[in-house]
């Protein structure tokens, strides 16, 4: 048997039923233009009758996207099949994708027609699409509750009809990996001319299913999977396209199936579906969660620092993250803080590991999540604490939108107040140059950063800035704190020059 695989995208059709999702034509075909770099092989692009707007953002998608099958919904109604005809007909490979529902439930609650009528109609709008396009998709809704026979038959008329690709919803997310293999099992069995077309299966989550019950199916014999981006869909979602490919690649030991996708843009999709939607990931969403190759507790973080794969059954870079991501908290240990030490660039003895460890864990208890800052605020300011050779006395600015930007600094150096002024590009480039001229040093600066530590109008500001001598590497960090930006800055660049003054004169640099 054949072990290509169809991804069959609907995250702009069925991932857009999701309550409180409605998604633009230029939105649309943003995420479609991307969903064809992932190599999804159909994008079903909307339910044209549904409004104008999806009309016009499926025959957008359809003229727009090439190299990709565009699929648009109908209802078994000849209307819905012209207008999905309308919208799909410039895409490259246009498909007209009509369903409905073949359960006894359904029949006689909401479409209030007998079996015989819905084989029917399914047949005869296989044979009104086809009259437009040699690629038509049947669904038969609510597959999963319905009558195995009646669903054979169904499966019969709509071949028979011409559908080259016979779709079987588990519309409600009811079944289960077994019972959904059997049914595809028994349908590949029964089902005269079924060699004729793909089997396809859509699954939903309302049980936490929709993935394993894919899988089922595609050990049974389905060869065309339909989900969406993140699992995003009606009522609990669709079958998640990332984590069914990944499950795919990770065990091809089992599966031996292949898809067209382009693993590396899975995480690039996923976060453009999910700012265009609205719907944000759960962190611990499995492949593109933002905790899916995160590591927090001590042991885990050893593991993947020894061998990666101890405790990763994939590689982030595989779906475009750069690399896992050791989160240090209360459950971190040693080996992982040394190393996001060594990667901000200290090098400590074993005493001064235990000590800055011991304060690391204090703060942790009381905060969730420890920042590169709060490492090397427990560095430089409690292990490796520097006598101050200058303190901020005073600052004046004068700045503007007419003024060159002018600053006066004073600073204290033991007893005596040493002053100077400079002007700059800007007041903090006015104050930086004003140090320089007391200190005597040339520096740059190299990063500058502002973080608000209290809330309200008089809200403390953090400045954390980094500096390095003219013509020199080695950064120097230094914090400043004040409800005054300007005051903030000129505490960090002194915080910062004193650390370079100390290290030149104990010969650390
Ligand atoms: C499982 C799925 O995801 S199916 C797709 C679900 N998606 C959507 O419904 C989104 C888009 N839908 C819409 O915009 C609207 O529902 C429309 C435009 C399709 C139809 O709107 P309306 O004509 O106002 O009908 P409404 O939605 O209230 O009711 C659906 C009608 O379609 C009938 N129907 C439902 N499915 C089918 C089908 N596959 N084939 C034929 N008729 C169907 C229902 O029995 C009902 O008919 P009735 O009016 O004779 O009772
Ligand atoms: C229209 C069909 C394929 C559907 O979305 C479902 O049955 O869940
Ligand atoms: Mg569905």
């Amino acid at each position: 048997m054949n072990n290509r695989v169809y991804i069959f995208d609907t995250t702009l059709r069925d991932g857009e039923q999701s309550p409180g999702v409605s998604l633009n034509v230029s939105e649309k075909l943003e995420i479609a233009r991307q969903l064809a770099r992932l190599g999804v092989d159909i994008i079903e692009a909307g339910f044209p009758i549904t409004s104008q707007g999806d009309f016009e953002a499926v025959k957008n998608i359809a003229r727009e996207v090439r190299g990709v099958t565009v699929a648009g919904l109908a209802r078994t109604n000849f209307a819905d099949i012209d207008r999905a005809w309308e919208a799909v007909k410039q895409a490259d490979q246009p498909r007209i994708h009509t369903f409905i529902a073949t359960s006894d439930i359904h029949l006689k609650h909401k479409l209030r027609m007998s079996r015989e009528q819905v084989l029917e109609s399914a047949a005869a709008a296989v044979r009104h699409a086809k009259k437009y396009t040699a690629d038509v998709e049947f669904s038969a809704e609510d597959a999963s509750r319905s009558d195995l026979d009646f669903l054979c038959r169904v499966m019969e008329a709509v071949i028979e009809a011409g559908a080259t690709t016979v779709n079987i919803p588990d519309t409600v997310g009811y079944t289960t990996p077994d019972e959904y293999a059997e049914i595809i099992r028994t349908i590949m069995s029964r089902t005269k001319g079924i060699e004729k077309a793909v089997v396809s299966v859509h699954c939903h989550d309302d049980l936490g299913l929709a993935v394993a019950n894919s899988l089922a199916a595609v050990l049974a014999g389905a060869r065309q999977v339909e989900g969406a981006i993140n699992g995003i869909g009606e009522r609990a979602g669709n079958a998640s396209i990332e984590e069914f490919v990944m499950a795919l690649y990770t065990r091809r030991d089992r599966y031996s199936l292949e898809t067209g996708i382009n693993a590396e843009e899975i995480y690039r999709t996923s976060k453009l579906v999910s700012k265009l939607t609205g719907m944000d990931i759960q962190p611990n969403k499995a492949v593109v969660g933002k905790n899916a190759f995160a590591h927090e507790s001590g042991i885990h973080q050893d593991g993947v620092l020894k061998e990666r794969t101890t405790y990763e059954i994939m590689n982030p870079a595989m779906v475009g993250l750069s690399h896992s991501n050791l989160v240090l908290g209360k459950h971190s240990g040693r080996h992982a803080f040394r190393s996001r030490l060594v990667e901000l660039g200290f090098v400590l003895n074993d005493a001064e590991l235990n000590k800055a460890f011991a304060r690391f864990k204090d703060l942790a208890d009381r905060k969730k999540e420890i920042a590169d800052q709060d490492i090397e605020a427990i560095v430089e300011n409690e292990i490796r604490k520097v006598p101050a050779t200058y303190e901020l006395s005073y600052l004046h600015i004068s700045s503007g939108t007419t003024v060159v930007p002018t600053a006066t600094v004073g600073l204290a150096r033991g007893e005596e107040i040493l002053e100077e002024a400079a002007c700059g590009n800007g007041p903090v480039d006015a104050i930086c140059k004003a140090v320089d001229k007391i200190t005597g040093y040339s520096c740059r600066l190299a990063t500058w950063g502002i973080n608000a530590i209290t809330a309200g109008k008089d809200a403390l500001g953090e400045v954390t800035l980094r500096i390095a001598e003219n013509n020199r590497e080695k950064l120097y960090m230094g914090r400043g704190i004040s409800t005054d930006v300007l005051e903030a800055s000129a505490r960090a660049y002194v915080n910062a020059v004193n650390k370079m003054i100390y290290e030149k004169n104990n010969h650390i640099d």
